[in-house]
């Protein structure tokens, strides 16, 4: 038998012909993201789903009996609920590797645009005010020989400290589930307590997946340890920080600014106070977005998926999941 897929996103053409060789497929090709109500009518016969980020369920999985692989177009894979997962022999994959320097690229744009100002300033030229803001100098704070804190140094963690120690000569520290020597070794990161972390960087960095450890784990009490003179850059994902305690620190000048790519709720509230503070960049989750890296995580997906449902060696089985075999039909 074919295994039947469903291609829940907008993948590039080439990505599609791929799976085509070796399932039958449908897709979805509405103008707007599918929505979940959509999604769950479209997959009741489903052997294996391409997806970014839709929570995988037990409401999910009850909709797709036939199910037996999911495919995230990511490499967070909060979205997956691994018990039910686990439950039901489902198997999940996501794109490590592939996107680290690129998301890196992004971390290290989201610290210089927040340092130098650069969306204010860009603003400050189009509207006619050149070199203006009343008495208030356009003066932003240095990148180059501060000391950058990475809470999370996996792949993508590794390749921002690279980036901060040979490109910026920054000191770097480090804070992660495990030491790492390699990186010590390589980029002269020095491990630390995540306190020690926070007191002593310009720029605190969050890299880590979210999980239920790292849930709110920047709140109220760790912006009160950083410098008031620090940064904090958020690339990992929204729920890792409570945005509250963020707002708060930030209107009581508890640090300079922030750097955002993710938010708590996505797409971001337009009443969200983080929206109207100039001391703040937001971009709208878009740390992988280059049109190389995103088709690269499209086609490593697409490999993982029919992998998964034709029964051959999947490369990226979730840690949590590894060991799942779909039951033979
Ligand atoms: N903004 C974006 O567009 C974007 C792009 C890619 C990845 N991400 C997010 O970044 C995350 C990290 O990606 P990665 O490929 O580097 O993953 P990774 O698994 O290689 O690295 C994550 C690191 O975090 C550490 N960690 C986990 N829990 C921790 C905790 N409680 N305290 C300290 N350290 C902890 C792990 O030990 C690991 O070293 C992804 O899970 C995803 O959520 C966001
Ligand atoms: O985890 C990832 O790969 C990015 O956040 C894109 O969703």
């Amino acid at each position: 038998m074919i295994p039947k897929v469903y291609i829940a996103r907008p993948v590039p053409a080439e990505v599609e012909a791929y799976i085509s060789q070796y399932c039958q497929c449908e897709k979805w090709n509405g103008p707007e993201p599918i929505t979940r109500s959509q999604l769950l009518k479209q997959i009741s016969d489903a052997d294996g789903l391409l997806i970014t980020g839709e929570k995988i369920d037990d409401e999910f999985l009850d909709h797709a009996p036939n199910l037996k692989a999911v495919s995230n177009i990511s490499v967070g894979y909060n979205n997956y609920d691994l018990e039910a997962m686990k439950k039901r022999n489902v198997i999940g994959t996501n794109t490590p590797d592939v996107l680290d320097e690129t998301v890196a690229d992004l971390a290290l744009a989201l610290m210089l645009s927040t340092a130098r100002r650069l969306p204010e300033l860009d603003k400050l030229v189009k509207d006619g005010k050149w070199g203006s803001k009343g008495d208030e100098p356009l003066f932003g704070v240095d990148v180059h020989g501060k000391t950058l804190g990475i809470i999370g140094m996996g792949r993508i963690g590794e390749s921002i400290a690279r980036r901060g120690k040979f490109g910026f000569n920054m000191e770097i520290l480090y804070h992660n589930r495990r030491r790492k020597p390699e990186v010590e070794e390589t980029v002269g990161a020095t491990y630390t307590t995540l306190e020690h972390l926070l007191r002593e960087s310009d720029f605190v960095l969050l890299m880590v997946p979210y999980t239920p450890e790292t849930k709110k784990l920047m709140g109220r009490e760790q912006f009160a340890l950083m410098k008031k003179s620090a940064i904090f850059i958020n690339t990992s994902r929204g729920q890792t920080v409570d945005e509250k305690a963020l707002i708060e620190a930030l209107q009581n000048k508890e640090i300079l600014a922030a750097g955002l790519d993710v938010f708590d709720q996505e797409p971001v509230a337009p009443d969200n106070p983080l929206l109207t503070m100039p001391n703040v960049v937001t971009l709208p989750h878009i740390g992988s977005a280059t049109h190389q890296t995103r088709y690269d995580m499209a086609m490593l997906a697409a490999k993982n998926l029919v992998a998964a449902v034709t029964g051959s060696e999947i490369v990226n089985v979730v840690p949590e999941l590894k060991g799942l075999r779909p039951l033979k039909e």
